[in-house]
């Protein structure tokens, strides 16, 4: 049986976050969380659906490439544009076929507990002091243990949240930081060692994200303060992952679903971090990247690493509303998705009103 692909189309689909300052860090401070959003017709009528992840602006750069540009035109086979411009999300359903063809334990325990997460989505750097506050107490309620907190703009305002913080949820829940590649080496490490008190148990992204002996002398300095050293967000491709892991220049490793274009650049990373015994704690949050990449971490779980040591995944709580099959947390975790596919699929009428620049939504900010 042969079908034909008969029509692709490809929106810009921007959701106004910077607005109220979520997603916000020392490099990016009015992100607007977006996607290039592809939809496959076939003549059977069955569909496709697929997007890549950018702050808003970058849709104009990896758009060209979801429409039909063939890989490799002016650019190396690694280049970020193309892995960005394929990181769609035509899973089908794989993940729900491998988690019944491998040991039932771990997938019982997943299918009962959930995946580990962590929350990023209570401190953004444009949150105020207040806001902090509240998100913290609300996460700590909702049975929250472990967070990420932005740094990297401002020392004293780093160590002011940064006690808040500790204060707020005690020694023995987990805090990280992550400084979005706002500092060169030097500076990374001195940075660091002022924010070691608040024991954190990684700095992520503390240097330029190309640069791997860098992160290699940071990790290397900061090993005796017991601080770890977390990227890949913007690291995409395989190769370069093999060459952080060659160095001992990270000691978690953040694939991101989108960044990495692809599910087979995804395994490959997985199966290389296996082998160096590194965690795969991934990247998520943005719009729909917490959809996709869970697939990701129960592939890992339950087919690569079986072991949930050190391990955790991102949590950003913004916009799963506009997926038709969203993620679901219980009790700080994510539970299996119960839906055929890679849960990319675009609730249509929030496809409309955020399409950029002619959606309702967008008619309104520019008209104001
Ligand atoms: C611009 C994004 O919101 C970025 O700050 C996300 C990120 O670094 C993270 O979630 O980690
Ligand atoms: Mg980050």
């Amino acid at each position: 049986m042969s079908h034909k692909i008969i029509n692709v189309t490809v929106r810009d689909v921007r959701f106004p976050t910077s607005l109220e300052q979520h997603g916000s860090d020392a490099m990016h401070t009015d992100p607007d969380y977006s996607t290039a959003y592809v939809v496959i017709d076939t003549d059977c009528g069955l569909k496709g659906f697929g997007f890549t992840f950018t702050l808003g602006k970058g849709t104009e750069i990896v758009r060209p490439r979801e429409r039909s540009d063939p890989p490799g035109h002016g650019c190396s086979p690694e280049c970020c544009v193309g892995p960005v411009g394929e990181g769609r999300g035509q899973g089908g359903d794989l993940f729900i076929t491998c988690m019944g063809c491998f040991s039932r334990l771990p997938e019982d325990l997943m299918l009962k507990e959930g995946y580990p997460a962590y929350t990023t989505s209570c401190a953004w750097l444009g949150y105020s002091d207040q806001l902090l506050k509240q998100l913290c107490t609300d996460a700590l309620k909702s049975g929250w243990t472990k967070f990420k907190v932005k740094v990297g703009a401002d020392l004293e305002d780093d160590i002011r949240r940064c006690r808040l913080i500790r204060q707020m949820i005690g020694p023995s829940n987990t805090l990280m930081i992550d400084a979005n590649q706002r500092w060169d080496v030097a500076e990374a490490i001195s940075w660091v060692s002022s924010l070691a008190e608040f024991k954190p148990l990684w700095i992520e992204e503390p240097t330029s994200p190309d640069d791997i002996l860098g992160h290699a002398a940071i990790s290397k300095a900061l090993a005796p303060l017991g601080i770890g050293v977390a990227t890949g967000e913007q690291c995409h491709s395989r190769v370069m992952f093999k060459q952080f892991l060659q160095a001992s220049a990270l000691q978690f490793v953040q694939i991101d679903s989108c960044r990495l274009g692809s599910v087979n650049e995804n395994l490959a990373v997985l199966l290389m971090a296996h082998k160096f015994q590194v965690p795969v704690c991934p990247h998520a949050g943005g719009v729909g990247l917490c959809e996709l990449v869970q697939h990701l971490i129960l592939f890992d779980y339950i087919c690569v690493s079986g072991s949930l040591s050190n391990r955790m995944c991102e949590y950003v709580d913004h916009l799963h509303e506009h997926f038709t099959s969203p993620v679901v947390i219980h009790n700080a975790h994510y539970m299996p998705p119960k839906e055929p596919g890679y849960s990319c699929e675009m609730l249509e009428s929030s496809v409309q009103r955020h399409q950029y620049p002619d959606g309702d939504v967008w008619k309104m900010i520019i008209n104001k």
